[in-house]
């Protein structure tokens, strides 16, 4: 009697622990995280010190895990509404809405304290100013009432590359807005992508994604004109601002490469819910790796390598 009690408590407990987990929106959060590590890497030319590695990819986890928490709450009539997100712990009922705010706080908070006392207070304040955008600005005033939702929104998502900076020098630097900029771009891509392939879904809850308002061509052009303009500016890493070399070079070109195919075949083809998905996928090891060569890049032995060798190059070009 007691053991089937005490497994049937244990039960409980691991369901309720998962069902907050899933309200942070697990998934998406390694990819901000990596956004984070590249900048405090090209931050810090090469040498990050671990604990501080530690404390921001910690801060920005709790605080995007809060802001993804609060939209949960906000969105739940739409997600209720929806077959994708029909199964989120607030839709199916496991959560009340009031336990997931106080979950919210809880997580914000604590984010806030540990940047402010082992980062500092701009990269805290970067990181709140992260959630504050994404509900109030993406969720609440853009989500449901504009076609340019993600595009003004994506900005939230773009913000942890600012607070890596931040943690490490104090400031924001032109890299750190470079990297903002470049997720920011690449957002338009990454989310049309999918909502090409879910556009019925958004349609029916009557949010005005892209493809619900201006049908797939027109997207397939604006993901394709986005494309275009991510391209270059994943470039002035190099020049002008001359933080990331050659290896980080040949990674951007390459990745870059696959990119520009994937979306001009999605342009050829807007109603292909195949090659939609496959530039969607594309669209996160894209990020991930791109960030990757950045972080390669600046370790101290291949920029020092990477340096020596486009040196050699210059001058066999000139002699
Ligand atoms: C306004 C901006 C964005 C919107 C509206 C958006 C939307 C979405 C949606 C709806 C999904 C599918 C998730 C699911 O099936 O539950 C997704 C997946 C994903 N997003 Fe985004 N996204 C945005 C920006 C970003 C940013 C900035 C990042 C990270 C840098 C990111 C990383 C990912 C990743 C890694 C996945 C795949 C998750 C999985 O494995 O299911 N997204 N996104
Ligand atoms: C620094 C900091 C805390 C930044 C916060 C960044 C953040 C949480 C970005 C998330 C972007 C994203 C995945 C949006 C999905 O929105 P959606 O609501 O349209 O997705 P859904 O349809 O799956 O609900």
């Amino acid at each position: 009697m007691i053991g089937t009690s005490v497994s049937r408590h244990h039960e409980n407990f691991v369901q309720v622990v998962r069902s907050y987990y899933q309200l942070t929106k697990p998934r998406i959060i390694p990819l901000l995280l990596i956004t984070t590590a590249a900048s405090m890497w090209i931050a810090g030319e090469g040498r990050v010190n671990p604990l501080l590695l530690l404390v921001t990819l910690a801060g920005g986890t709790l605080a995007a895990a809060a802001a993804q928490t609060i939209n949960c709450i906000y969105d739940r009539d739409i997600d209720y509404a929806m077959e994708r997100t029909r199964h989120r712990p607030l839709p199916a009922g496991k959560v009340q809405p009031r336990d997931a705010l106080i979950f919210a706080i809880a997580l914000a908070t604590i984010s806030f304290t540990l940047l402010a006392v082992f980062a500092n207070l701009l990269s805290a304040l970067l990181a709140m100013s992260g959630i504050v955008f994404y509900v109030a600005i993406y969720t609440h005033l853009l989500k449901r009432h504009t076609a340019q939702n993600i595009v003004i929104g994506g900005a939230a998502g773009a913000i942890p590359a600012l607070v890596g900076w931040a943690a490490v020098t104090g400031t924001v630097g032109w890299a750190a807005w470079v990297i903002f900029a470049i997720v920011f771009l690449w957002t338009p891509p990454h989310f049309w992508a999918l909502a090409l392939m879910i556009r019925d879904d958004y349609a029916k809850v009557g949010v005005p994604m892209l493809p619900v308002v201006v049908g797939n061509e027109q997207t397939t052009k604006q993901i394709w004109l986005y494309s275009l303009i991510l391209i270059p500016a994943t470039f002035t890493l190099i020049y002008p601002l001359n933080v990331s070399g050659l290896v980080y070079g040949v990674i951007a070109a390459s990745l870059a490469i696959v990119f520009i195919k994937k979306a001009w075949a999605l342009l050829q083809n807007p109603d292909s819910k195949e090659l939609a998905k496959s530039l969607f996928l594309y669209s996160i090891i894209y990020m991930m790796l791109l960030c990757a060569g950045m972080i390669v890049d600046s370790l101290p032995i291949v920029h020092n390598l990477s340096s020596a060798i486009a040196t050699s190059i210059q001058t066999l070009l000139n002699s």
